[in-house]
C-alpha cells in the first residue's frame, strides 16, 4: 500500500487523511466523496517555489487550475504565493470570485472568445498567452477600442512532444496549440507583437505534454527555443524576458510510475536555461512553470461505497461502486491506472483480485481492472488514490448522476469546499414543461 502525504492507517484499521478518519468523513458527507490532503498540496507548492529560491532564479510557479478549479483551491494557491493559469472564462471567473490577484493570472487557450479577452483585460489579468494569429489580431483590436495595454507571451510549438517516459521531436509540430517555431509562424507573430503599442511581448511559452517522467523533453525544447531567440536577438534585437516552459511533471499513480522529485525537474530546467543563456550571451530570463497534476494529483482521494458485485466464473469478479466515469473519466478516456484500498479495513490482508466497476450505463465504465483487495462486501468503503487532478475537474453528469462534493482535510479539520449536487441542480437549467407549453 502506497500512502501519500498525511494519509495513514489508524488504530481502528481505517484510512486517515489530514488527521481525519475517512470512515467518519464518508458518514458525514456521504459517498462518492473527493477528499484533499491540503498539507500535501502546500508541501508540493513550497517544493517548487523553494527550488527556484534556492537557485536564486526569478520565477513564477503558476498553478494550472484546469487540474482542479474551485474557489477554495484557487485561494489555497494564493495563500501559497503561486500564480494561476486559467484557460477559459469559467476558470477566470472562478479565480476572480476567489479574489485571486489578477496580476498573477495567466490566461491560456487556443480559442479565446472576444468576451473572454475583454473580461481578462477588464480585470487586469497579468499575462495573456497568445496562441494564434486570430487571437493576436483580436486582442490588438480590443486593446485599441478599450484603450487598454496588456502583457503577452506567445505560445510556441518547439517540435517536441513528451508523454510519460518518452519524448519525440517532431519536425513540423502537428498541434492545435501555438505558433510553430520552425516554419516562421512564431517569428511573424513576434514581429506583429513588437509593432503593437498596446501589447508588451514578455517572451515565449511552450508546453510539451503531460505526465512526463524525464527532463530530456524540456531540455530539448529549451535548446530549440534559445536557438530561435538567438536569431531574433540578432535580427530584431528581441530578448525574451520571460520563458514559460509549461507544466506536465508526472506523478505516481501506481508502482509502474517513477516520477522525479519536483525539484529535480526544476533544477535541470534551470541549469539548461542558464547554459543556453550563457552560450548565447543573453540575460537569464525569468522562468515560469505551470504545474497542475503535480500540485494536486496525489493529494486527492475518492471514497466510494461498494454496492453490487458479480462473479463471472473462471473470468473475474466485478465489484461496483456508487460513482465511476462520472467522477473520474480518466480510466475510460486514457486507460489510466489507479490503486485503491478498503478504507474501512485497511490492515486486512488481500485475498482476492477484483475489478472495480462504476455505475454508469457504459461497459467502459471501469475504474480499476484486477486489483487485489481483502474480501469485500457491500457497504465497504473503497478509497481510490491520486484522483486530485482531472478528477473533479472532468466530472460530468452522465446518466444524470450528481457530482460528488469536495472536502478539504487538514490538521484534523474538514471543510466542505464544494457541496454535493442535488437532483434539483441537475434540472435547474432545463426549461420547465410549463414554459414549453406556454411557448
Ligand atoms: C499549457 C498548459 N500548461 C499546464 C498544463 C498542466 O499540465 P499538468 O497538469 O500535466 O502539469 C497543461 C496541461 O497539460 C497545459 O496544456
Ligand atoms: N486531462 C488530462 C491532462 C490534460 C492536460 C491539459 N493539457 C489528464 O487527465 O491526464
Amino acid at each position: 500500500m502506497h500512502l501519500n502525504g498525511t494519509s495513514k492507517v489508524n488504530d481502528k484499521g481505517h484510512l486517515e487523511i489530514g488527521g481525519l478518519d475517512t470512515v467518519e468523513l464518508a458518514e458525514q458527507f456521504g459517498t462518492p466523496l473527493y477528499v484533499y490532503d491540503v498539507s500535501l498540496i502546500r508541501e508540493r507548492a513550497r517544493g517548487f517555489k523553494q527550488t527556484f529560491e534556492k537557485l536564486g532564479v526569478t520565477a513564477q510557479v503558476a498553478y494550472a487550475s484546469k487540474a482542479f478549479s474551485t474557489i477554495a483551491m484557487v485561494q489555497l494557491a494564493d495563500e501559497e504565493g503561486l500564480s494561476l493559469d486559467v484557460v477559459s472564462g469559467g476558470e477566470l471567473y472562478t479565480a476572480l470570485a476567489a479574489e485571486f490577484p489578477p496580476e498573477r493570472i495567466h490566461f491560456h487557450g487556443n480559442n479565446k472568445s472576444k468576451e473572454e479577452l475583454e473580461m481578462a483585460l477588464k480585470h487586469g489579468v497579468g499575462c495573456i498567452v497568445v496562441d494564434n494569429f486570430f487571437e493576436l489580431e483580436l486582442l490588438q483590436s480590443i486593446c485599441e477600442v478599450t484603450e487598454t495595454n496588456t502583457k503577452i507571451l506567445l505560445r510556441v510549438t518547439p517540435g517536441v512532444e513528451a508523454h510519460t517516459h518518452e519524448y519525440i521531436t517532431t519536425g513540423q509540430a502537428d498541434s492545435k496549440f501555438g505558433f510553430d517555431l520552425q516554419n516562421g509562424q512564431a517569428e511573424k507573430a513576434m514581429k506583429m507583437a513588437l509593432k503593437s503599442s498596446k501589447i508588451e511581448l514578455l517572451g515565449l511559452h511552450c508546453h510539451i505534454g503531460s505526465q512526463i517522467f524525464e527532463t530530456a523533453g524540456f531540455i530539448v525544447a529549451a535548446k530549440k527555443i534559445f536557438e530561435k531567440l538567438n536569431e531574433w536577438k540578432e535580427s530584431y534585437a528581441f530578448e525574451s524576458k520571460v520563458l514559460n516552459l509549461g507544466g506536465g511533471f508526472g506523478i505516481r499513480y501506481t508502482n509502474e510510475d517513477h516520477p522525479l522529485p519536483a525539484g529535480r525537474y526544476v533544477e535541470e530546467i534551470i541549469e539548461e536555461v542558464q547554459r543556453q543563456a550563457d552560450h548565447f550571451a543573453m540575460n537569464m530570463p525569468e522562468i515560469w512553470i505551470e504545474p497542475g497534476r503535480s500540485l494536486v494529483g496525489d493529494a486527492g482521494t475518492t471514497l466510494y461505497t461498494i454496492g453490487s458485485s458479480k462473479e463471472v466464473p473462471n473470468v473475474r469478479k466485478y465489484i461496483a461502486v456508487d460513482g465511476g466515469m462520472s467522477d473520474n473519466i480518466r480510466p475510460a478516456l486514457y486507460q489510466a491506472k489507479y490503486e485503491a484500498i478498503l478504507a474501512n479495513r485497511a490492515l486486512e490482508k488481500t485475498e482476492e483480485t477484483v475489478s472495480v466497476a462504476g455505475k454508469c450505463c457504459e461497459s467502459g465504465d471501469m475504474l480499476i481492472w484486477d486489483i487485489p483487495l481483502p474480501k469485500s462486501d457491500h457497504n465497504d468503503l473503497l478509497a481510490v488514490f491520486c484522483t486530485g487532478a482531472y478528477g473533479y475537474a472532468m466530472a460530468n453528469n452522465y446518466n444524470r448522476i450528481p457530482r460528488p462534493p469536495v472536502v478539504f482535510a487538514e490538521n484534523g479539520e474538514s471543510k466542505l469546499v464544494v457541496r454535493r449536487e442535488t437532483y434539483e441542480d441537475l434540472i435547474r437549467l432545463d426549461s420547465s414543461i410549463k414554459e414549453k407549453i406556454n411557448n
